[in-house]
């Protein structure tokens, strides 16, 4: 087998949605056009689309892709048996639950276990046949990919929490480790390495509409994530006659296939369809320098729209390091019932709503519509007798998935031994308050 990519000084091109262009060959793209009567090299030129061919401009999304052989010539998938527990929306096996959930790192798995296999669905909500909602996934993985594996579902949101994760997709390499993200397209084949032997994070896969960066409204042209720090990889291809089988999820199935060749084969594209990487250091934190504490919609990475303006199908937020300066303030998140539903996660360091523990990195809480949650006991007692000066929130990296549908818990997050039975004690014994 051989691997060849584009130009090696320059493994990323900047930008989020951008219009790319990138041969691993050169001479490998037509110029001019997207399907000549023969493409250069006899590569077989292919579209890969992301938006149906009418979405307005602005927001269509396609790809051309120029490969040793066309994705088409496979032999008929049949179903997998693997991934036990990667489920999709309806999730309707367990009626959804009001009550605060917590749950401990997920475990890492006994025998070898790659990525796919290690994934476990902890809920969702909206439907996969209806384009809308989301999956939520954990993954704990001990061996690398041997296989392709693609989502025909939604997109896929990755946030490491433990290990690097060497991810070789179709349009090219993408390396990430915690505290940096992946997005892979709908249908984009990939297969994940781990370079540190075993790996641990969280998955939203999106079945709505795609990730974009947010409006920035009066904050202005610049700031939280700015759109050059997102990393688009390079073509880089595998000329490989070793058999390969690949896994797709399609309608909440797996299925299988078996090719004669690498599905890595793509020696050039061109388009604004692509994986990319975020370096979440890179966010640029807006907060007040006055007063109050606000909303965490001002932490929004990226935002899958829904139907509704301003209501999100999915919003992925971050809480990173920043500094706290707020004068005749509860710092920390005030208690609140909310309409959007909150699934969280914390990839390393403490979270300022829960000094009393329990959240811990590798873990995750979902707090559902409309019911009470907030700041601990211990944090309300901290902050509400901290002296206001400047603190520095440091070494944390905490992200939430909020999104507008109620998640609904999968069977196993609802039964795991992972599952956190006391939680409801962390907002227990609040003094009651004195009426003059
Ligand atoms: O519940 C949470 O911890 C997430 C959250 C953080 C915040 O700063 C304000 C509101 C909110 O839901
Ligand atoms: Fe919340």
């Amino acid at each position: 087998m051989s691997t060849r990519k584009a130009d090696p000084a320059a493994d990323y091109l900047p930008g989020f949605g951008n219009h790319h262009a990138t041969e691993a060959v050169p001479g490998a793209l037509p110029i001019g056009r997207n399907s000549p009567q023969r493409a250069p090299f006899g590569l077989y030129p292919e579209q890969l689309s992301g938006t149906a061919f009418t979405a307005p401009r602005a927001e269509n999304r396609r790809s051309w892709l120029y490969r040793l052989r066309p994705t088409a010539q496979h032999p008929a998938f049949t179903r997998y048996e693997g991934a036990p527990h990667l489920k999709s929306a309806p999730f309707d096996a367990v009626p959804p639950s009001p009550n605060r959930l917590r749950w401990d790192p997920l475990p890492w798995p006994d025998q070898l276990t790659d990525w796919v296999d290690g994934l476990v669905t902890y809920g969702g909500n909206g439907h996969v046949g209806e384009q809308n909602g989301v999956g939520i996934h954990c993954y704990a993985a001990t061996a690398d990919m041997e296989r392709a594996f693609f989502s025909a579902d939604g997109e896929l949101l990755i946030v490491p929490q433990e290990g690097a994760l060497a991810i070789t997709t179709e349009m090219g390499r993408i390396d990430v480790a915690p505290l940096q993200i992946a997005l892979i397209p709908r249908g984009l084949r990939f297969r994940i390495a781990l370079p540190d032997g075993r790996a641990r994070g969280y998955v939203l896969e999106n079945y709505g509409a795609l990730f974009r960066l947010p409006d920035l409204g009066p904050i202005g042209a610049n700031g939280l994530a700015n759109p050059r720090d997102f990393e688009t990889p390079v073509a880089a291809f595998e000329d490989s006659n070793a058999p390969c089988e690949v896994v797709q999820k399609f309608q909440g199935g797996l299925w299988t296939t078996r090719l004669d060749h690498s599905p890595f084969d793509v020696v050039a594209w061109h388009g604004n369809l692509a994986p990319c990487r975020y370096d979440l250091t890179r966010f640029n934190a807006i907060n007040t320098v006055s007063f109050d504490h606000p909303d965490p919609s001002i932490f929004t990475v990226l935002t899958s729209p829904s139907d509704t303006p301003g209501t999100a199908n999915c919003d992925f937020v971050i809480f990173p390091p920043r500094w706290m300066v707020a004068e005749d303030t509860f710092r920390p998140p005030w208690f609140h019932r909310n309409v959007m539903s909150e699934f969280m996660g914390l990839i390393t360091g403490a979270y300022d709503a829960k000094e009393g523990g329990g959240f811990v990195p590798g873990g995750a809480s979902l707090h559902n519509q409309m019911n009470g949650h907030g700041p601990d006991r211990a944090t309300f007692e901290k902050a509400s007798s901290a002296e206001l000066k400047p603190v520095k929130i440091d070494g944390t990296m905490a992200f939430m998935f909020e999104t507008r549908l109620v998640v609904r818990p999968t069977e196993w997050a609802s039964r795991s031994p992972t599952v956190q039975l006391d939680y409801d004690d962390v907002w227990s014994g609040f003094q009651k308050a004195k009426l003059p």
